[in-house]
């Protein structure tokens, strides 16, 4: 007989954490830390809960989590290349036919291909670098503005970090930024409510007869009303594409060209292709947009502005970073991607920031077979999460876990390419990140730029260990509270 478990090492995570040198071998004795939900034969639901009635049992879960990592990204990465498909998720997002949530199969790989293709790989990222110089360049601007005009001096640096990854996507998406129009304003607040909606718990997910209470609470209401008004922005969007493609006489792909044709424009052009059964309708256009903007742009702020708390709280890691940076650029008004390479101490410290603050809690994988898991026999259908966050600081792989400490990563061959299983910030297998250079390049570039044309300090004279650095909740963790500096300009 098969059982169905649900591993999750998410619960609670901190206990996990510190309990987790106490835990036994879980090869050993079975996982008595996952039992079914007491709720299962009720509901009926596939999903079995963890059942973690003491601290031991919290701890075994978490345990068997990092020895399953390998297990389920590995070993049995084809068996767990799915996605769950979830109310909230089919509704907002064309019913998952973006890359992210659709169900491992042909069409997941098709469009993944396309999104590579035209707008992640290697050749495709070194093609926007004018965009990513030009909008940093501009950010650098804005920062020194917004200094000078408040009394105070202060600026939110996350608002910053927002506006320019938001920018960056749009450029190269969608061809233009949207950011000074009211739509695109709204097209900002709406993608933040949908990052919310899609992570949110929907009871229908896990107890089907319970759907209607959605109804009731004002979650379907919600949906549809934000669903209703990103659609009426995206078809404008594509609409607006497909009027230029009309105009234009020669209508052919010219990456070399200041990318002459965007991310859209490139859909457009597969589009008529496939006009019996085609992969690529307007729905999956509009699916593979939302795509890059809900997967891309958070995550990549995010990442700025954990990088830079740190910074903040560790000024002598801050200083040698300065050090690092202003050496490299000297003499150079701005920082050129060439200058990048170079950078190594930079690198070290974007990576012992992905450790420490994983943006993302890894999107949860569904198994698409029956599969043996250490000993477990697990059947089609079941939902797993791996938890990046306690991976990385578990102190059976990481010396000193809780510590920012960017060095132990400068004579270490430890990567995020989803080679080295104990530090997975973009996930691993069939399913790891394929955005991971696009973010990076955005990443390196912001940051270096800031740490070069400013000293940072926080407001009212605090220090760094006062500042505030807890995470809110959601699919992508990003700090609560933005960040909020007083930016003094070095003069290079
Ligand atoms: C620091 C920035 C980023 C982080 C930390 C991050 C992290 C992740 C993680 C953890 C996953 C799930 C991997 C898994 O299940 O094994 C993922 C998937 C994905 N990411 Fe990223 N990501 C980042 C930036 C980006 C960017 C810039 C893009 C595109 C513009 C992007 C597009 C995607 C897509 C399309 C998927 C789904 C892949 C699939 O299911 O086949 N990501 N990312």
């Amino acid at each position: 007989m098969l059982f169905p478990y649900y591993y999750d090492s998410n619960i609670p995570q901190k206990l996990a954490t510190t309990f987790s040198s106490k835990a036994p071998n879980c090869w050993e004795s079975p996982p008595t830390g996952l039992v079914p939900s007491p709720l299962s034969p009720i509901t009926g639901s596939k999903i079995w809960t963890p059942y973690a009635t003491s601290l031991w049992q919290c701890s075994k879960i978490y345990r068997l989590s990092v020895v399953s990592k390998y297990e389920i990204m590995k070993t049995h990465d084809l068996a767990f290349s799915s996605r769950p498909k979830t109310i909230n998720g089919s509704k907002l997002i064309y019913d998952c036919k973006d890359v992210t949530l659709s169900p491992y199969g042909k069409y997941w790989r098709q469009v993944r291909s396309i999104s590579v293709i035209h707008l992640l790989s290697n050749r495709m990222v070194q093609s926007f670098r004018n965009v990513r110089e030009e909008e940093t360049a501009l950010m650098i601007e804005n920062i020194k503005n917004s200094s000078s005009s408040s009394s105070s001096s202060l600026v939110n640096l996350t608002d910053m970090f927002v506006t320019l990854t938001n920018n960056i996507v749009c450029r190269v998406a969608l061809g233009r930024k949207y950011s000074g129009t009211k739509g695109g304003r709204r097209f900002k607040e709406l993608l933040a409510t949908l990052g919310e909606l899609v992570g949110a718990f929907n009871v229908g997910d896990y107890i089907p007869w319970l759907v209607w209470m959605n109804r009731i609470n004002g979650l379907d209401a919600k949906v549809e009303n934000i669903s209703k008004e990103i659609d009426e922005f995206l078809e404008g969007v594509v609409e607006e594409h497909v009027d230029r493609s009309k105009r234009e006489d020669s209508y052919s792909v010219n990456i070399g060209n200041e990318n002459k044709h965007d991310f859209v424009d490139l859909l457009l052009q597969i589009q008529p292709e496939n006009t019996s059964g085609s992969l690529v309708d307007r729905d999956t256009i509009k699916a593979l947009i939302l795509d890059m903007f809900v997967a891309g742009t958070d995550t990549i702020f995010t990442t700025m502005e954990w990088t830079m708390a740190e910074l903040l709280k560790h000024p002598q890691i801050m200083k040698k970073l300065q050090n690092e940076v202003r050496e490299i650029a000297k003499g150079k008004l701005n920082i050129t991607e060439d200058d990048l390479v170079n950078m190594h101490y930079l690198k070290a410290v974007i990576k012992e920031s992905l450790r420490i603050h994983p943006p993302v809690l890894l999107i949860p994988r569904e198994s698409i077979q029956e599969t043996k898991v250490m000993g477990y026999d697990i059947v089609a259908g079941i939902q797993v999460f791996v938890n990046a966050w306690a991976i990385a600081r578990d102190p059976l792989s990481w010396e000193d876990p809780e510590v920012f400490r960017p060095e132990r990563f400068l004579n270490s061959s430890i990567d995020f390419k989803g080679h080295d299983f104990e530090f997975i910030p973009f996930g691993a297998g069939r399913r790891g990140c394929p955005g991971t250079l696009f973010a990076m390049n955005v990443n390196e570039l912001a940051l270096a730029s800031v740490v070069h044309k400013f000293d940072l300090s926080l407001p009212d004279g605090s220090s760094g260990e006062d500042l505030d650095m807890t995470e809110a909740a959601g699919l992508i963790i990003h700090k609560k509270t933005p960040l909020i500096v007083v930016p003094t300009p070095y003069s290079c």
